[in-house]
């Protein structure tokens, strides 16, 4: 059986769940308890990648720069990774976090528009950072434009290529028939990142590994947006039921989940992630997952059905970035 690489995503995908309000030692802490985990990747920063600071995505206690510098002091083996959503991160910004120490990106772009990563996936590969190309919303396409965006991925130098189920909207078989094509088809090894919107998240990663899969993640007690990741701990148990080999020990990384996050977050009166009738809406509607809250805002400002406002994003295929539609879409329920 090959070996299955994990990447845990509680320090920027989770960081959806605590407000993008983390300190300094709360990202220590957590990334030392992953990597003594055995954790291949830890991916930290905004919840919405490189420079993701704004009025439309939430304002984080730290600048992601403040954030690589004091966590790449303290790992030992797993490496530094960040996200860049092309757009919202510059390469300046990925040379900055490199310089600090940083050694991994994943460029991340809507499913279909691999293109506008081309620039950023030469630089960082130029700078020598191992890069993964990140194709988010992969339930709003077919395999075959998949492929077709993930093929200019690899041309552009990606060493890895991520089928990424941003809103938990996949169902086993999709993710076994995408995960499958592209692996049968790139020359670079094949991804997964779910979300557990339909409650499906363990079990989809399972099926990407069967599909040839050798990269998947996770996220601490399935911290993230919307109903949060695939829980790291979960899936470390199911491999090792599977007897898929990994790096990761089991009785650390509940650890790490139960004495090490469970208290910050209480500590920033967080609640635990889990299923509700709106992240099961965003997952059944295909919308984007941190569109939850700005939807939920929306929604009491116009007086209006958060979960028709998703429906009604779905219909129109928003995507990552579109958020300032939401309000839009709101305030047209609202007149209707
Ligand atoms: C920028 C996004 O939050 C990346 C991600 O985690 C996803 O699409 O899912
Ligand atoms: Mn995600």
């Amino acid at each position: 059986m090959r070996k299955v690489m994990l990447t845990d995503t509680t320090l920027r995908d989770g960081s959806h769940s605590v407000s993008h309000q983390y300190s300094l030692e709360d990202m220590k802490k957590i990334a030392m308890a992953l990597d003594e985990a055995g954790i291949d990747l830890i991916e930290i920063g905004h919840g919405d990648g490189l420079n993701g600071q704004s009025l439309n995505y939430g304002f984080a206690a730290h600048t992601d720069l403040e954030y690589v510098k004091a966590v790449a002091g303290v790992l030992k083996n797993a490496k530094l990774t960040v996200l860049l959503v092309p757009g919202i991160g510059l390469i300046e910004d990925l040379e900055a976090v490199r310089e600090a120490g940083v050694k991994a990106v994943r460029v991340a772009t809507h499913v279909t528009e691999a293109d506008v990563a081309e620039q950023h996936i030469k630089a960082a590969k130029k700078m020598g950072l191992f890069t993964v190309g990140f194709l988010m919303m992969s339930h709003m396409a077919s395999k075959e434009i998949i492929l077709q965006e993930a093929q200019k991925m690899e041309s552009y130098g990606a060493d890895v290529v991520y089928v990424t189920d941003s809103a938990g909207a996949m169902l086993p078989d999709e993710v076994f028939e995408k995960v499958a094509y592209l692996k049968s088809h790139l020359k670079v090894p094949v991804g997964h990142h779910s979300h557990n919107n339909l409650g499906l998240a363990v079990a989809n990663s399972v099926k990407a590994y069967e599909a040839g899969a050798d990269y998947l993640d996770g996220s601490l007690i399935g911290l993230g947006a919307g109903a949060g990741n695939c829980p790291t701990e979960a899936l470390v148990a199911v491999l090792e039921r599977l007897d898929i080999p990994k790096n990761v020990d089991l009785y650390s990384i509940i650890d790490a989940g139960d004495k090490v996050l469970i208290p910050i977050l209480e500590a920033h009166q967080k609640p635990l992630p889990r299923m509700n009738s709106d992240s099961l809406i965003i997952g059944y509607a295909g919308v984007y997952s941190s569109f939850m809250l700005h939807a939920r805002n929306a929604a009491n400002r116009f007086g209006v059905d958060a979960r028709d406002v998703l429906i009604e994003l779905g219909k129109k295929k928003a995507v990552g970035g579109q958020e300032d539609w939401i309000i839009e879409v709101a305030h047209q329920l609202a007149n209707k």
